[in-house]
């Protein structure tokens, strides 16, 4: 396939070209790196620097490349950050995903996979949460990526566009060169690693008092090459799934402490950690049920050890000064 990468300089985005790469698609990515970094696109993929917001730019592009598919990745990605300035949040990944929707659909390109997020579901009303349990956005960033879910419905409907809308939880680890490198950086397995670096004192644990075993939140952590995997076989799916919304996750939740205590382990560090207040907006628990991935792709996350997806990051530098 003649796949269009969005955002493949970044983090998850180039993790999955490559993979791409490797599956024997034919990839070109866009990216305007703004928070990417052009050295993690793989060298077989086409680059081109450009913003997604402007259709000029993007025009030109779409109509050269004959896609057959875009995996759309390019986006403000702090939640933090968005309740602070939610309109670039809706400026670059809600109008920014309909300009280049608006642009695929003119050049006849057929399927559309987005990155998604767990932010969708806000505060969850259960544990292990599945994809139709309620969505509720508790921050700007998480709203953002639901409008273009139900764009995507629309262009569904519509124009038979074939779409899947693949909602993360927290990717972690990295693979061989293509590390973890978020400028700032506000993921908790880079920032605890950045204190074995020693360019970082100490890790602040946000919230102690939180109903979970240990009082700290739990998360979701799931590989960034088992994502990548779940991309690929998505893009493929979409022949004969033509519409798909799908959580992936490990479906095993660690607390912040069980993750500095994994970084302790894997550095030999002992990475001092302060206790802080909760970070607003932090649901106490977020688990994936990926069933439906494993129903539909045939997907099963194969890196789930939480050493080794710590290991890996460690190994590969994912903790930028
Ligand atoms: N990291 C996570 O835990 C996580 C969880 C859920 C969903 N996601 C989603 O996954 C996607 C990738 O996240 P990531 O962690 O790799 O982030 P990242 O910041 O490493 O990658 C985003 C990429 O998009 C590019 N970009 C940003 N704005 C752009 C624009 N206007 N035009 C062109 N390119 C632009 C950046 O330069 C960067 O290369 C995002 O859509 C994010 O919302 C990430
Ligand atoms: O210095 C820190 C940083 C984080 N945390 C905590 O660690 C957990 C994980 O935080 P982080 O790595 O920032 O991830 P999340 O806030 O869970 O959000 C990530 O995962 C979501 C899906 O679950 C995605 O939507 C977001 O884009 C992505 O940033 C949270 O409980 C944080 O409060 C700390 O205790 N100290």
């Amino acid at each position: 396939m003649r796949v269009l990468v969005t955002g493949g300089a970044g983090f998850i985005g180039a993790t999955t070209a490559a993979a791409l790469v490797d599956a024997g698609h034919d990839v070109t990515v866009v990216d305007d790196l703004s928070t990417g970094h052009q050295d993690a696109v793989p060298a077989e993929a086409t680059f081109v620097r450009a913003d997604v917001t402007d259709a000029d730019a993007l025009t030109p592009v779409v109509a050269d490349g004959r896609f057959d598919a875009c995996l759309h990745f390019a986006a403000l990605i702090e939640a933090g950050e968005s309740m602070r300035a939610p309109e670039r949040f809706f400026t670059v990944n809600t109008a920014g995903s309909a300009t280049l929707l608006r642009v695929l659909i003119e050049h006849g390109v057929e399927r559309f996979v987005l990155s998604s997020t767990a932010a969708v579901y806000g505060e969850p009303e259960r544990t292990p949460i599945d994809e139709d349990d309620a969505l509720a956005p508790t921050n700007a960033y998480g709203e953002s990526k639901l409008l273009v879910e139900r764009m995507l419905a629309w262009h569904h409907r519509i124009h038979g566009l074939r779409t899947a809308s693949l909602r993360y939880f927290n990717a972690a680890g990295a693979t061989p060169g293509r590390p973890e490198r978020h400028d700032p950086e506000s993921h908790l397995i880079p920032l605890v690693l950045q204190v074995a670096a020693g360019s970082r004192e100490q890790i602040a644990v946000f919230g102690t008092d939180y109903p979970t075993p240990d009082g700290t939140a739990v998360r979701d952590y799931v590989h960034v090459a088992d994502l990548a995997d779940a991309h690929v076989r998505a893009v493929e799916a979409l022949a004969d799934h033509p519409h798909l919304t799908l959580n992936l996750g490990n479906g095993r939740g660690f607390s912040v402490r069980e993750v500095v205590e994994a970084a302790r382990e894997v550095t030999g560090h002992p990475i001092p950690a302060q206790e802080a207040p909760r970070r607003s907006g932090d649901p106490a628990t977020l688990v994936a049920s990926s069933r439906r991935a494993a129903d539909v792709l045939g997907w099963r996350p194969r890196h789930t050890d939480l050493h080794q997806i710590v290991a890996d990051a460690w190994r590969e530098g994912s903790a930028p000064a």
